[in-house]
């Protein structure tokens, strides 16, 4: 391929929508190569609006705000980073041949909502999820959970990072999770999916990379699993590899190579699953880099934005482990404007270790502003690292 010199009328142009901590860093790799990237987001000086040619801000679940943006810009690649997007106006975009949605539009408009990534998954695939129902409201959702049993999760069926999520151990809790939902979500769409508890031994990221082989073919490749931890529906720590049995590993990447395949076009995607001895679940899946997978950063030869964006521009990949890496999350801690972060000295003088620090200017209490990586010799001497970095950053309202 060649890429154009940015701000040229030959430029190599890729827009993003959604500049967070993932948008920034797909960022970086296309400014590492020369690739000119449009930043657009909900609110200004987002992350990657901090590292990109050019900053927007609009509705990007407004399809008519989508569409004279993209007509404007015409970027040739068009990067989906969060799930609240008008994506019917993407599949329209890419049907008009006017830009190529990453990895392909249909991919983002089935998995950014839970209802599609769902059927397709455990309805056309026939692969194994947790017991499912969708509810339009609170009387519905009475008879979902009634149908689906307790233990149970509802959430909104576009939203992320936990958000609108609710775990329900008692039908009283059914009102609440309702409205938790329909107030907490990325976007109301004024679905939910009840979904029973997995009693899983460990749940991983096995990110997937659909990408072109040297005879110009689409091929599937798997990076190393990452496991992770989660409270509150959101990720607090991952690490890679996660150690899992052969059969494990190879009913996960039968099942993340099923949907990748199924969903098509050419990126990283990060598939979720849950594991419990060599028994797998699918759970949900990205189309674009995963929050857990950051510690590539620290733990392999091309990051996931690397890879992400190697794959959709064609170019060779390599999903090789370098050593073994961990990553921990910083939480605002504070709420405010404009935070300040005490103890970089400290936190970087832990061996092995790196800061991403997102440059958010809001902070609040359980916002993730920024990610503590580490590397070292075995999976436990990393997190030991990645969270004692990240433990000495202390936010603070400047
Ligand atoms: N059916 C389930 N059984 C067991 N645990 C679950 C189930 N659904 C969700 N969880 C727990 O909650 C976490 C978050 O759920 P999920 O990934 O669906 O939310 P999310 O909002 O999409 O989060 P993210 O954007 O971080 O992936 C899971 O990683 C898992 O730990
Ligand atoms: N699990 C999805 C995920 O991690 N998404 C990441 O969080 C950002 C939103 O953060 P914000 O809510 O703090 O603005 C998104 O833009 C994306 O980078
Ligand atoms: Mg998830």
């Amino acid at each position: 391929m060649h890429i154009g010199t940015p701000l040229t009328a030959s430029a190599t142009k890729v827009m993003l929508l959604g500049c967070g901590e993932l948008g920034k860093e797909i960022a970086i790799c296309c400014q590492r190569l020369g690739v000119e990237v449009i930043a657009v987001d909900r609110y200004e000086h987002a992350p990657a609006h901090q590292v990109a040619h050019s900053a927007h801000v609009i509705d990007m679940t407004d399809p008519l705000q989508l569409e004279a943006l993209v007509a404007r810009e015409k970027p040739q690649w068009i990067v989906p980073e969060i799930e609240a997007l008008a994506t019917d106006a993407l599949a329209w975009i890419e049907e008009q041949g006017l830009a190529t949605v990453v990895p392909c539009a249909r991919a983002v408009q089935l998995t950014m909502d839970r209802e599609g990534i769902r059927r397709l998954a455990a309805e056309e695939l026939g692969l194994p999820t947790s017991r499912y129902a969708f509810a339009a409201s609170r009387e519905e959702l009475e008879a979902a959970v009634k149908g689906v049993g307790l233990p149970c999760f509802v959430k909104p069926t576009m939203s992320s990072s936990g958000k609108g999520q609710s775990y329900l151990t008692a039908p009283e809790q059914i009102p609440a999770a309702w409205d938790k939902a329909k107030s907490g979500g990325r976007v109301d769409r004024g679905r939910v999916i009840v979904e029973r508890r997995i009693d899983f031994d460990f749940e991983i990221t096995l990110l997937t990379v659909r990408a072109l082989d040297e005879n110009g073919r689409p091929q599937i490749q798997f990076c190393q699993p990452i496991g992770h931890r989660q409270e509150q529906g959101d990720y607090v720590e991952s690490w890679q590899p996660h150690p899992m049995s052969a059969r494990a590993l190879e009913a996960a990447q039968a099942i993340a190579g099923k949907v990748v395949e199924a969903l098509g076009g050419l990126g990283l995607f990060g598939v979720e699953l849950f594991v419990k001895g060599d028994q797998v679940w699918f759970s949900e899946v990205s189309p674009r880099p995963h929050d857990t997978g950051m510690v590539t950063m620290a733990s392999q030869l091309q990051s996931e934005f690397e890879l992400h964006l190697r794959a959709f521009l064609g170019l060779p990949v390599d999903t090789a482990l370098r050593r073994p890496g961990a990553s921990a999350v910083i939480y605002g801690g504070v709420e405010g404007a404009g935070p300040v972060f005490q103890g970089i000295e400290r936190a970087l003088a832990v061996p092995e270790s790196r800061l991403r620090l997102f440059g958010k200017p809001i902070a609040y209490p359980r916002r993730r502003m920024g990610v503590a990586l580490a590397a070292a010799e075995t999976v436990e001497a990393a997190r030991q690292r990645a969270r004692r970095c990240a433990a000495a950053v202390q936010p603070e309202l400047g």
